[in-house]
Parts: C-alpha cells; structure tokens; sequence
C-alpha cells in the first residue's frame, strides 16, 4: 500500500471487510439454507436429524456415566418417581373428592357408614384420612426426590462440565501447531470452549427431563384413553404447531450461533486489547481506547440486535403457535363440565380428567420442546465431537525408530519444500543443506525468507509437502516427535512469559525437573538471568507478571533472559534459538555469545540472528532468499564469494564505521 496515494486530500480509504479494527460492522444475515422445502425433504430431514439425536443421546448417557455414577443412577431414580408422581397425585385427588362426595352422601342419607376397602371395614372419614395418608406419603417422597433429583443434577452438572473441559485441555493439547494457526479450526475450538461446558449438561437436563416426561405422558394417557380416546387424541395433537415453530429457532438459533462466532471472536479480540497489560501501552500512546470501544459498541450492538431479533421472534412466533394448545385446552374443560354435569362423570372423575388432560398437554408440549433443546444442545455437541475427533496430522509412526544414543546432532535437509497449511504461498522452496555435528549455524535472510519455518519444520511442528529433514541419518518423521523434541532446547521468537515464579518461568523447560533448583539456577547462568533474579525481592521465589499476584514486571530484554535460561534447562544435542538477542542490550548481547561457545560445544546449534557482529561467529551461515537456501558456506567463504552475504554484512558494518566519521 502507498501511503495516501501521493495527493493531499485525495487519501484512498484502505479497509478490510473482515478485519476487527476497519471492517464493516454490518452483519449481513447467514445465506438462507438452499435446502428443498416440499414435505419428502422435510420428512428427511426430520429422519435425519431424528437420527442424529438418537445417535447424540448415547454419548451424552455415557458422558454422564463417567463422570459420576452414582449421581446418574440416582437422577434416573428420581426421574422415574417425578415421571409417576402428576399420575399418581391426580388419581389419589380423584379418590379424596369420591370419598369426600360419598361421606357427605352417606352422611345426609344417613346410611350405614361402613365402606369395604379390600378386606378392611373402614368408616367413610377413615377413608378420607386414609386418603388424606397416601397423599402425604406421595407428596412427601415427591418433595424428598425432588431434593434428590435438584442435588445429584447440580453435582453432574458439575462433574460433566469439569470432565468436558479436561477433554477439551487435553486433546487441544495433543493437537497440531497447525490448528491452532488456522483461523476456522481456531473457531472450533473457541466454540468448544465457550459451549462445551454447558450443552452436555443442558442435553443431559433434556434427556432426564424427556423421561419423567415420557413417564407423565404414558401413565397420564393410559388415565385419559380409559375416560375418552377421542379427548386423549386432541391433548396430544394440539401442542404440535408450537412445537414445529420452537424446532424451526432452534435450528436457526445455531446456524446464527456458528455463523457468529468470528464476529465474537473479533469482539474479544477488541476488548482484549484495552484490557490486556502488554497491549495498554501502545493503546494509550497512539490514543485507540475510545476507538476500540466504540468499534466493540458497534459491533456488538449489532451483534446483540441479532441477537435479539431471534430471541423475540422465537418467543413472540411460539407463544401465537401456543395459544391453538391453550384454546383446545379450554374448549376440552367445557366439553368435560358439560359431561360431568349431564352426570356421565363423578365429581372426582371431573378432577381427574382436568388434571391428567393438562398434563398430558403439557407433557406433549414438554416432550417437543425436550426434543427441539436436544436439538439444538446435539449440533453444539456434534462440534464438540468433531474437534475431540481431529487427530494431529504431525504423529507418531506405529513403530517409532528409538532416537540414537547419543544423538550425535548430525543435521540433513534435503529438498525441503514446504506451505503452510491453507495458502498457496511457498515457505520453503527445495531447501537442502547439511550440518556436520556440533557445529554452530547461523541462519540469515530478510524478513518472511523462512528462516522460522525452518525451525518449526526441525522441531516437527509442521511436517515438509515434500523433501526430507535427517537427524543421524534418519528421516525424523520416524521418530515419536514427542521424543524427538525432548532432545532439542529451543527458544522461539514469541516466546511465553508465563505468570509464575522466576523458577518456574525456567524449570518449566524441562518439566521433569521443574523443582530441581541447582539445574534451574545453572540454566540462569547459562541464560545470563542469573543477576537479574537475585536482584528480585524473593529472588527465584519472585513471582513475574500481574495476572495472579503482586508480581514483578520486567522489561522486554529480562524477560527474553529468563526465555533462554528455560531453553538451557535441558541438556539437549540441538539447540535452537529463533532471535535469541533481539531485545538484549549489546552487553547481555556479547557476553550471550561468549557464553554460547561453552553452552553449544558438543551440540548442533542453529540460531537466526539481524545481527552480523554475532552471526559471523558461527561455523556456517545459512542464507536464506524466498524460501531458498541462497549461499551457505563459512564467514570467510561467504565474504570472498561477495554476493548476498558479502552485500548484507558490509551494508551493516559500514553503518557502524560511517557513524564516528559522521560525528566526528
Ligand atoms: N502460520 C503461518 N501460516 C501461514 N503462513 C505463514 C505462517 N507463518 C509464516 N508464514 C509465512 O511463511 C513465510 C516465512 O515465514 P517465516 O516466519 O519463516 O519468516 P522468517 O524468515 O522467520 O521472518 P522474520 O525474520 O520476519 O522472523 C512468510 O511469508 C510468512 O508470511
């Protein structure tokens, strides 16, 4: 891009359509479904989707299963007793108003007050009191399972979440750097983040409540079909227009959630900025805050004005659907006062019809909206799934070659071609070189030459499209990467400033021995922390960074000190520094090297450097052009050959000898 176009006042406007900071922040709606719309494709659909719920719910039962047995049995304990209890509470409602209705008969009749209840002769108030008993018993062991059911969801609830979670940790953990360097894989991870936690449990709280539903439902039906088959027909068809208006949003409601997920992605991105530390610096000095809240103001308004029309339109389009359920709800009372009152019914029977024709509309109703949260909750799931599925590209071979012993560091590559994943961009272009062992490299070239690539590509964090990289002789990719980087120290450009303790900040580069204090204090000699870290109020004990604790905020070049003490951690016959002095002062910068000599012996230690006066100390130097190795060769040889190198050194060195003349 050049800079305003040239003219004053005719500045070419340069934004980007999806960026974060530029682009527009109106959301155009996702692309209609193309999908056909007559009834044979609905019912496939349907089908489909059934089978799709059908298939999720198993997975969610055994999600359940492992994460907390007890609590499972329990809840399908008290969903069963949930389930039977409208049924049984309206048949002993019936029962009380019949003895009531038959004592005051009785009574007024002033009949024998005996009543034969199996082979007990009781008095027609025994009955009630009898009556008045099992109504205690059932509301009572309804309360005491409804405690039950409320304690071992939330425990399970619990339990599942924490346990998706670690699923997630650990196999994200296990995944490709790859992954995580896309942006749509990227995007599957955050929804598994943001949604993995609540759906199983909100699927699970559809499934449990489907049973006791399905429960009502069968028991009540079985009531309501022995009064009136026709009655029990319309309690359960009218709730179906609700349910088919409900199944549509919720269909809808995910679409919109997939589709949104970049533009929340892009709303943390832009919050992360004025609330991270590291960020609040240039925030402030190129004045961005109050552009960056009003970018968030106007994305997320949009955003959440989405958000609301679904919302609205969800609830406003299932109410209009339900009011067909509560007019057949009324019209079924009065056909069933009219029959009571032609004396057809008893007046317990009355009861016992309203109540169980609610509940089954009810339970009709619930079962369809069970059915549409399942839904919904199984597409989350399926994503979920989909990125517990994704298998890591850079593997082990099924039978890993044992790294040699020792690893005498001899370093190959031969035909390196290689793209990142998703462009079309060659990184590497045919990239052949050859490191003796225990020999130092310096890789040069300007910037993007694929310098860095080729590190990652040594470390196995990517595997080459084609050519080979051979360590002792053999192909890397026969070893366990895992193994295989245990026997490289590396340090790479944008290395981690974890919060926590200086000791940890270094130990955590050989994990093993991450309490080992004697090898962490060597290690920051070796990194040149060592001064630093004493100076420091609790010394290694000092916490760094603000996240958690009242740490210690260091500068840029101390925190690169403590990154290369972690890489000296582990004694291994690689060394890989990306950048290693970039943010040193030139003291730290030359005694680093003059270290360097001792730390690299008998290791095969590669490391890029901008800096000629330190790349020049190395046995070979590495120049790099557009993804192609274009000299390779000593300082010396380099220098006679006077092409690249030669030009590059000589235009550095000469911008240090020019200085003193200049001032001078
Ligand atoms: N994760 C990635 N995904 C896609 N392309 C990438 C990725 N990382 C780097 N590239 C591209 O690969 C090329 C080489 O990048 P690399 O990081 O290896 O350069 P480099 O020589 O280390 O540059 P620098 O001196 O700036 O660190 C560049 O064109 C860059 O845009």
């Amino acid at each position: 891009m050049t800079r305003g176009g040239g003219r004053p006042g005719h500045r070419r406007a340069v934004t980007v359509p999806d960026s974060g900071l530029t682009g527009s922040v109106d959301i155009p709606d996702p692309a209609p479904s193309d999908e056909p719309k007559d009834l044979r494709s609905r019912l496939q659909r349907l089908r489909r989707s059934v089978g799709g719920l059908l298939k999720g719910l198993p997975r969610v039962v055994k999600l359940a299963w492992d994460a907390g047995r007890w609590p499972t049995l329990w809840l399908v304990f008290a969903t069963v007793v949930a389930g039977l209890t409208p049924t049984a509470t309206a048949y002993i409602s019936k029962l009380l108003i019949d003895s009531v209705t038959h004592a005051i008969a009785v009574h007024s009749a002033h009949q024998p007050d005996v009543v034969q209840v199996g082979p007990l002769a009781l008095s027609t108030v025994g009955v009630i009191i009898a009556v008045a008993g099992l109504q205690l018993v059932v509301y009572a062991v309804n309360s005491v399972m409804s405690a039950v059911s409320t304690m071992n969801q939330q425990l399970l609830n619990d339990r599942v979440s924490q346990t998706i979670r670690l699923r997630v940790m650990a196999h994200a953990s296990r995944l490709d750097l790859a992954f995580f360097e896309g942006s749509s894989s990227y995007d599957l991870i955050r929804q598994a983040q943001d949604e993995a936690p609540s759906r199983p449990v909100a699927m699970l709280t559809s499934v449990f409540g489907l049973i006791r539903t399905g429960i009502t439902f069968t028991s009540m039906i079985a009531l309501l079909l022995s009064i009136n088959p026709w009655l029990a027909l319309v309690a359960v068809l009218s709730p179906i227009p609700a349910f088919i208006a409900d199944s549509r949003y919720g269909a809808r409601s995910y679409v919109y959630a997939v589709w949104s997920s970049p533009i929340r992605r892009r709303m943390d991105y832009l919050s992360s900025l004025v609330t991270t530390d590291t960020y609040a610096k240039e925030i402030k000095l190129f004045g961005l805050g109050d552009y960056l809240v009003d970018r968030f103001r106007r994305i997320s308004a949009v955003y959440f004005g989405r958000q609301r029309k679904l919302i609205t339109e969800r609830n406003l389009r299932g109410t209009g659907w339900g009011l067909i359920t509560t007019i057949t709800a009324s019209l079924t009372y009065l056909y069933i006062a009219l029959e009571a009152v032609n004396g057809r019914l008893t007046v317990g029977d009355l009861l016992l019809f309203t109540q169980a024709s609610t509940a089954v509309q009810q339970s009709v109703s619930s079962l369809f909206t069970g059915f549409t949260g399942m839904y919904e909750n199984n597409l989350y799931l399926d994503n979920l799934y989909k990125l517990l599925a994704t298998e890591p590209a850079v593997v082990a071979p099924s039978r890993p070659r044992p790294l040699p012993e020792p690893v005498r560091g001899h370093v190959v590559f031969e035909d390196v071609t290689f793209s990142y994943p998703g462009t079309d961009a060659v990184a590497l272009n045919g990239v052949s070189f050859e490191i003796q062992p225990g020999q130092t490299t310096a890789v040069v070239g300007r910037n993007g030459a694929g310098k860095s690539t080729l590190f990652k590509l040594l470390c196995r964090l990517y595997d080459p499209n084609s050519g080979r990289i051979l360590l002792d002789g053999t192909d890397i990719r026969e070893f366990d990467p895992d193994v295989l980087r245990r026997h490289i120290s590396a340090m790479f450009q944008d290395y981690v400033t974890y919060q926590a303790s200086a000791s940890e900040n270094i130990g955590v580069g050989d994990i093993e021995h991450v309490t080992d204090q004697e090898l962490i204090d060597r290690s920051a000699v070796a990194g040149g922390a060592d001064e630093l870290i004493a100076g420091m109020p609790m010394g290694m004990g000092t916490p760094l960074g603000r996240w958690f604790n009242e740490g210690a905020n260091l500068s840029g070049g101390e925190w690169q000190k403590i990154a290369l003490s972690r890489a000296f951690m582990r004694d291994a016959p690689l060394l890989i520094l990306d950048e290693p002095t970039s943010a040193l002062d030139a003291q730290a910068e030359h005694d680093l090297f003059a270290r360097l000599r001792n730390l690299a012996h008998g290791r095969t230690t590669l490391y890029i450097s901008h800096r000629f006066s330190t790349v020049r100390q190395a046995d070979r130097i590495l120049l790099l052009d557009n993804g192609k190795v274009a000299e390779y060769g000593t300082h010396e040889e380099l220098m006679a050959a006077d092409e690249g190198y030669a030009n590059l050194f000589t235009l550095q060195a000469s911008a240090y000898l020019d200085a003193p003349q200049r001032s001078a």
